[in-house]
């Protein structure tokens, strides 16, 4: 057999030609590639691949379970998160992010973009960077997250938003910017890495481990998904801007630059627990009025390892 490209080198420890493809048929760009394809693209990568078929994200627990190598995922934020989540420690296993969804915020800040079949053209060579992951203990329970987990507006505002009924990031954006401006803020007392900082009225409370969360609102435009810590976003409802700044903001991707919004590295951080509602991704912990206690955040570094495009490791 002529190989065409020489596979992305292992982990160590893994067999480099072993291959495992996720597709989401339900993932908005669907149609942009086929199960078929991609395994034919990775054979002729020099990959031993195998398709798991799933009609939902339950079945990844029988489809992930003894996968060695590196696992091409093809869908959206969910499912690509779906995956993350149960492959989280096993680090000999690759995860190969093949965008087909209408946010794609992980592929966005890994900087993989693209046709699915030219994304898997680009992984060829590349190397596999380790992706931290946020760890959640909370009066609700344990949660991990890949994007961002936060309260206050955005929370908010996917309690109420349906995403079923489209997930227009102008819909989105109109709903955030309509909350911002009639929110209570939460006065919050945040502790970072054992630091307790100044209270603050938060309109807006994100712990961003991706750039961008949601239907692509992009909080956090320096945050590193490699760098062993995540991003706290605040929005000081002291310093409230125009909704016009925000969305500008958000559009330009320089909402850190915003006055009023403060943003810090943190590897540890504890928010307080006053029975608001929180999300994490893409799910909602609702509000339990009269709740109480910490929510405690935790960077898990390294929690993965991901496959770059050649030339995008560093
Ligand atoms: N492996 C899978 N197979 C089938 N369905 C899945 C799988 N993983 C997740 N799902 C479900 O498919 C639905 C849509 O997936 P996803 O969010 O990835 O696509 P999207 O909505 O197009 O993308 P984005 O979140 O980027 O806008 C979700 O409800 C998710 O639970």
């Amino acid at each position: 057999m002529t190989l065409d490209f020489q596979p992305a080198p292992p982990v160590s420890g893994t067999d480099v030609t072993d291959a495992t493809v996720i597709f989401n048929s339900k993932a908005g760009g669907s149609t942009k590639a086929s199960p078929d394809l991609l395994v034919e693209a990775l054979y002729r990568q020099g990959y031993r691949p195998v398709y798991r078929a799933t009609d939902d994200e339950a079945d990844l627990q029988t489809a992930l379970q003894d996968v060695r190598g590196t696992v091409f995922v093809a869908g959206g934020d969910g499912t690509v998160r779906a995956a993350a989540l149960r492959l989280a420690g096993r680090t000999e296993v690759r995860l190969g992010v093949i965008p087909m969804g209408t946010a794609n915020n992980i592929g966005r800040t890994l900087g993989i973009e693209g046709e699915p079949l030219d994304v898997l053209a680009s992984y060829a060579g590349g190397r596999a960077l380790p992706l931290d992951l946020g760890r959640i203990t909370a009066p609700w329970g344990e949660d991990l997250f890949l994007e961002a987990c936060g309260c206050g507006a955005f929370a908010d505002v996917m309690a109420e938003y349906d995403p079923e009924g489209g997930k227009s990031p102008l819909r989105a954006l109109t709903a955030l910017t309509t909350t911002l401006g009639n929110f209570t803020p939460l006065e919050l007392t945040l502790t970072l890495d054992g630091q307790p900082q100044p209270e603050m009225a938060c309109m807006l409370v994100e712990v961003m481990n991706t750039q961008a969360t949601g239907p692509r609102l992009r909080l956090a435009p320096s945050a590193d998904p490699s760098d062993g810590a995540l991003n706290v976003i605040r929005v000081d409802a002291g310093g409230r801007e125009g909704l016009l700044a925000y969305v500008a903001a958000l559009a330009r991707g320089n909402f850190e630059e915003l006055a009023s919004v403060q943003n810090d590295l943190a590897r540890r951080i504890d928010i307080p627990y006053v029975g608001q509602a929180f999300h994490v991704d893409g799910e909602v912990r609702p509000a339990r009025p009269g709740g109480s206690g910490v929510v405690r955040i935790e960077v898990w570094a390294g929690a993965l390892s991901v496959l770059m495009p050649k030339g995008q490791e560093g």
